[in-house]
C-alpha cells in the first residue's frame, strides 16, 4: 500500500483508457473464438506441497479481459505495493492503523513457517493444546455436566464473526461430523433465537460456548445471561456453571465477572478479527464437532494457501487473480455487486460468511490517509447455494439490466455419491452450464431458428440472452477441511489484495458503531413516551406506535 489514491496509479489511468476504448471488443464469444487456448491460457491451478488432496483450479477465462488488461492489473497491484504490504502483515506489522493492531490471522494457522514476533502469537500452541483436551474430552464422553451424564448438544453463542464462521464451517464439514453431539448457533437479541434452542436442550447435557471477542457485546451478553438463568433454574447451584460453560475471548476480566471459570477459557489476541477468528479458540465448536484432528487440518489446509499467497508470484497468485478481476468490474465497468455461487449444498453458509468477510472490511470511504476516496470500494456480496439461485435469482444474472460477476464453486466429487452420483452429475451439468449461458448467451438469430419465422418479435426478443456475463468457475476434488481452509483462506487474502490497492484499512469496522450506540440510547426511553427525546419525527413516531400497541 503506497499510501495514494488507486485512481492516482498510472496502471489505473491506463486500466480506464483501456476500457474506454476496448470495452466494446471485450466480448466472450469473440475472445474464445480467437483463442482456442484462451481456458489454458486463463486457468491456474493450485495444489498443496504437504497434503496432494488439496487442489483448487481457477478458471478466469470467462472474464472481459485481454492479456494486455491483465498485465495491467498486475501492473495496479505492483504500483500499489501488493506484495510488500503482504509482506508486513505476515511480519506482524501494525497495518490495522486506526486500532493499531496487527493483522496476524496467518498466525493462528502458522505451522512453524513464518517468523513472526508480536505479543500472542508464541501462545497459540498453548491455546490449541487446550483446545485439542478439552475437544476430546467432551467427545470422548469424559466430560460430565452435573448430573455426571455426557453432553449431547452444544450451543455456541456469538454474532458476526463469533457466529458466522463457526455456523459456516461446521456446516460445511458436516460429513465429518460426530452425529450425536448436536451443534446449536445463537446469535440473534430477537429472544426467539436462545428461546427456540433452548426448547431443543436438555440442561443436563448442553455444553453453552460464549463467544465473543470483546465480551461486551450486548446480543452475545444478553443471551449468554438467559442462558444461564435457564442452566441455573434446573441445577441450582451456581457452582454447575463451570461445568457448562465455556468461554472464547481476549476479555479475560470480563469472562471472570461472567462466572465463567478461567480454566473454561480459551484465549485469543487483538490482533485477530472478528471476521478473520475462526482459525482461533472461536474454532472451538467447529473443533467439537469435527474432531480436534480435522480442525487442524482445515488450519493446514489455510496454512497452504498462506504460503501461496506469500511466495507465488502475482500471475499465478490466485487471490490476487481473484481480487483484480474484481477491481476491474467494480472499478472500470461499475458492477455493484459480486455473487458467490457454492454447487454444494455444504456451503451454503459460504456467502452469508463472506458477505460479512468482505463487506465489513471492505466497505470503506476513506483510505488510510483520510482522504476520500473517488472510486468504489467493497462490492455488495450475496448469493446461494446452487441450483437453488437459479430458481429464484438466476433470471436476473442472465437477462437484467445489471453487470453481476460470480464466482461458481463446486466439488469434483461429492459426500453423497447417491443413486450413482446421479444427483452429483445433474448439479454439475448445471455448474457448467450456468457459466456457460453466462458467457455465451443466445442471440436473436439463434432464437429465430429454434422458434420458426412465425415467432413474433416480443416473443423472441424475451428468449434472447445477450450474454458476455463474466464468472470464474473454481473447482476441488472434495469439501474436505484442508480445501476449505484454502478456500477461505483464498477470499480472505483476495479481500486483502483489494484493500490494499484502494487504499483503505481493511481491519476495522467503525460503521457498526453508530447504530450500537442510538440502540442503548433508545432503549432507556422505550418505556414512557414522555422519555421520548431527541429524535427526528419518523423516529419519534415508530417509538411511539410501539408505545400504544405493545403488550409485554
Ligand atoms: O466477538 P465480539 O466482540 O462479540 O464481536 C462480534 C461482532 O461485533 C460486530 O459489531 C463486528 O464488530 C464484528 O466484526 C464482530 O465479529
Amino acid at each position: 500500500m503506497s499510501g495514494k489514491l488507486a485512481s492516482e496509479y498510472v496502471s489505473w489511468k491506463i486500466l480506464q483508457k483501456m476500457y474506454d476504448s476496448e470495452r466494446p471488443k471485450l466480448v466472450l464469444r469473440h475472445l474464445f473464438g480467437e483463442d482456442p487456448d484462451r481456458f489454458s491460457k486463463l486457468s491456474r491451478e493450485y495444489s498443496s506441497s504437504a497434503d496432494p488432496d488439496v487442489a483448487i483450479l481457477l478458471d478466469y477465462s470467462k472474464n472481459l479481459v485481454t492479456q494486455p488488461i491483465l498485465d495491467t492489473l498486475f501492473a495496479l497491484a505492483r504500483e500499489a505495493q501488493v506484495e510488500d504490504f503482504r509482506d508486513k502483515m505476515f511480519a506482524g506489522e501494525h497495518i490495522n492503523n486506526t486500532e493499531d493492531r496487527a493483522v496476524l490471522h496467518v498466525a493462528l494457522r502458522n505451522f512453524g513457517e513464518f517468523k513472526i514476533s508480536e505479543k500472542g502469537v508464541d501462545e497459540v500452541p498453548d491455546v490449541l493444546a487446550h483446545m485439542k483436551e478439552f475437544t476430546e474430552a467432551v467427545r470422548g464422553g469424559e466430560w460430565k455436566g452435573y448430573t455426571g451424564k455426557t453432553m449431547t448438544d452444544i450451543v455456541n453463542i456469538g454474532i458476526g464473526g463469533s457466529d458466522l464462521g463457526p455456523v459456516m464451517v461446521t456446516e460445511a464439514l458436516k460429513p465429518y461430523a460426530k452425529r450425536d453431539l448436536h451443534a446449536h448457533f445463537v446469535s440473534n437479541i430477537d429472544g426467539t433465537h436462545i428461546a427456540e434452542t433452548l426448547r431443543q436442550c436438555n440442561p443436563e447435557r448442553t455444553l453453552f460456548i460464549v463467544a465473543s471477542k470483546t465480551f461486551t457485546t450486548q446480543e452475545t451478553i444478553t443471551n449468554a445471561e438467559t442462558a444461564r438463568d435457564w442452566f441455573l433454574s434446573f441445577a441450582k447451584d451456581k457452582a454447575h456453571v463451570a461445568k457448562h460453560f465455556v468461554a472464547l475471548s481476549t476479555n479475560t476480566k470480563a469472562v471472570k465477572a461472567f462466572g465463567i471459570d478461567e480454566d473454561n477459557m480459551f484465549q485469543f489476541w487483538d490482533w485477530v478479527g472478528g471476521r478473520y477468528s475462526v482459525w482461533s479458540a472461536i474454532g472451538l465448536s467447529v473443533a467439537l464437532v469435527i474432531g480436534y484432528n480435522r480442525f487442524e487440518e482445515f488450519l493446514k489446509g489455510a496454512h497452504g494457501m498462506d504460503k501461496h499467497f506469500k511466495q507465488t508470484p502475482l500471475e499465478e497468485n490466485l487471490p490476487v487473480i481473484l481480487a483484480l478481476l474484481g477491481i476491474w468490474y467494480n472499478d472500470f465497468y461499475g458492477a455493484q455487486t459480486y455473487a458467490l455461487l457454492p454447487y454444494d449444498q455444504y456451503m451454503h453458509k459460504f456467502p452469508d460468511y463472506f458477505q460479512q468477510g468482505d463487506m465489513e472490511s471492505n466497505g470503506k470511504s476513506f483510505t488510510k490517509n483520510g482522504e476520500r476516496v473517488n472510486y468504489q470500494t467493497g462490492p455488495i456480496i450475496w448469493g446461494a447455494a446452487g441450483t437453488n439461485g437459479q430458481h429464484s435469482f438466476y433470471q436476473l444474472l442472465h437477462q437484467g439490466t445489471k453487470l453481476i460477476p460470480a464466482d461458481f464453486l463446486a466439488p469434483t466429487t461429492t459426500h453423497n455419491p447417491i443413486s450413482g452420483s446421479k444427483h452429483h452429475r445433474i448439479l454439475l451439468s448445471n455448474f457448467f452450464a450456468q457459466p456457460e449461458a453466462l458467457a455465451f448467451g443466445k442471440s436473436e438469430y439463434e432464437v429465430r431458428r429454434e422458434l420458426g419465422s412465425s415467432a413474433s418479435d416480443v416473443l423472441v426478443k424475451s428468449k434472447v440472452f445477450e450474454g458476455n456475463r463474466p464468472s470464474n468457475s473454481i473447482m476441488f476434488p472434495l469439501l474436505t477441511p484442508a480445501t476449505l481452509g484454502a478456500l477461505i483462506a483464498m477470499y480472505e487474502h483476495k479481500i486483502f489484495v483489494q484493500g490494499a490497492i484502494w487504499g483503505i484499512n481493511s481491519f476495522d469496522q467503525m460503521g457498526v458503531e453508530l447504530g450500537k450506540v442510538l440502540a442503548k440510547n433508545i432503549l432507556g426511553q422505550l418505556d414512557k413516551p414522555q422519555d421520548v427525546t431527541g429524535h427526528d419525527s419518523s423516529t419519534t413516531g415508530l417509538i411511539h406506535y410501539y408505545q400504544k400497541y405493545r403488550k409485554e
